[in-house]
């Protein structure tokens, strides 16, 4: 653990400052996000929830260089970090496997675009299969896989370039509620042996809670930062902690803010339409 010292004078591995988004639209701009700020600190996983359409995956696309913001910076261990693509390892909410190709080459595949030769990338894929629970499927095609072995493999194919960055865009909304929460079970695990640094964006609080340190609730449109929750739960977590006292006022606190947001995002839609 580091001290009370360390953890002051730490560089976040993450900075977002003042970010700004607007969108050129008919007939004028579109404010999306509006001075968000937020650290995220080595090793520390945070979620992100928010009501639909409020931007969040306009944010993760300006944190993972796909975007660049109106104003504002991103700072990856102190360096700006807009525009640049190579730190973050993306999970999407679709797995985006090419289904001709071996889960071996699929996961070999990034490596092989940076230029590494074909058979040093997928021996180096390869050791990573057991961790990521698919150990004798290296020569199995995406469709031979259930939906969770296939989110492993894509979230593998961009841990193995080196990317210790997770952004994690609710990579479990298409799974089934049981392969869900072992999702999250491995993920946790995952996550607290590599020491990554994860972001996730997800609809579902109980999920933010299980797994994160800190939680961000967005507001509505354009979206600032509305709320930002430590959760003081012990770790390794298990299922048991989802029924304890502790847990269940974390999700009452988040539920209350969000809703009052969604509100606020659904009046906007309505007035949208009426307009
Ligand atoms: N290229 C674009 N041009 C104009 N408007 C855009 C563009 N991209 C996103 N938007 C608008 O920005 C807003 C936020 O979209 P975004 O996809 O970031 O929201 P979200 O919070 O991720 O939504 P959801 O939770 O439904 O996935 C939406 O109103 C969307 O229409």
């Amino acid at each position: 653990m580091p001290t009370e010292q360390e953890q002051v004078t730490a560089v976040p591995r993450i900075e977002v400052r003042d970010l700004a988004k607007q969108f050129a639209v008919r007939g004028g701009v579109r404010e999306v996000v509006d001075n968000v700020s937020f650290d995220v600190a080595p090793g520390e996983f945070v979620s992100v929830i928010g009501p639909s359409g409020c931007g969040k995956s306009t944010m993760f696309n300006i944190l993972a260089g796909l975007e660049t913001p109106t104003s504002g910076e991103v700072r990856v261990d102190g360096r700006d970090a807009i525009g640049h693509r190579e730190h973050f390892a993306y999970m999407p909410q679709k797995d985006l496997l090419f289904p001709w190709r071996t889960i071996a080459e699929n996961a070999a595949l990034g490596l092989e675009v940076q230029g590494v030769p074909r058979r040093k990338a997928r021996a180096q894929a390869r050791e990573l299969f057991p961790a990521f629970g698919l150990a004798g499927f290296e020569d199995s095609h995406p469709f031979e896989l259930s939906g969770g072995m296939r989110q492993r493999a894509a979230l593998l194919r961009t841990v193995v370039q080196g990317r210790e960055i997770l952004l994690l865009d609710e990579p479990f909304g298409a799974l089934d509620s049981l392969t869900r929460i072992e999702m999250q079970n491995w993920l946790q695990g995952v996550w607290s042996d590599h020491s990554w640094t994860a972001v996730l964006i997800t609809h579902d609080i109980r999920e933010a809670v299980y797994l994160s340190d800190r939680v961000i609730v967005l507001s509505a449109r354009p979206t600032r930062v509305r709320l930002d929750v430590r959760i003081d739960l012990e770790r390794p977590r298990d299922l048991a902690v989802t029924t304890s006292a502790e847990f269940a006022a974390y999700e009452q606190q988040l539920i209350e803010v969000l809703h009052d947001e969604s509100r606020k995002a659904f009046a906007q839609q309505q007035e949208g339409l009426a307009s």
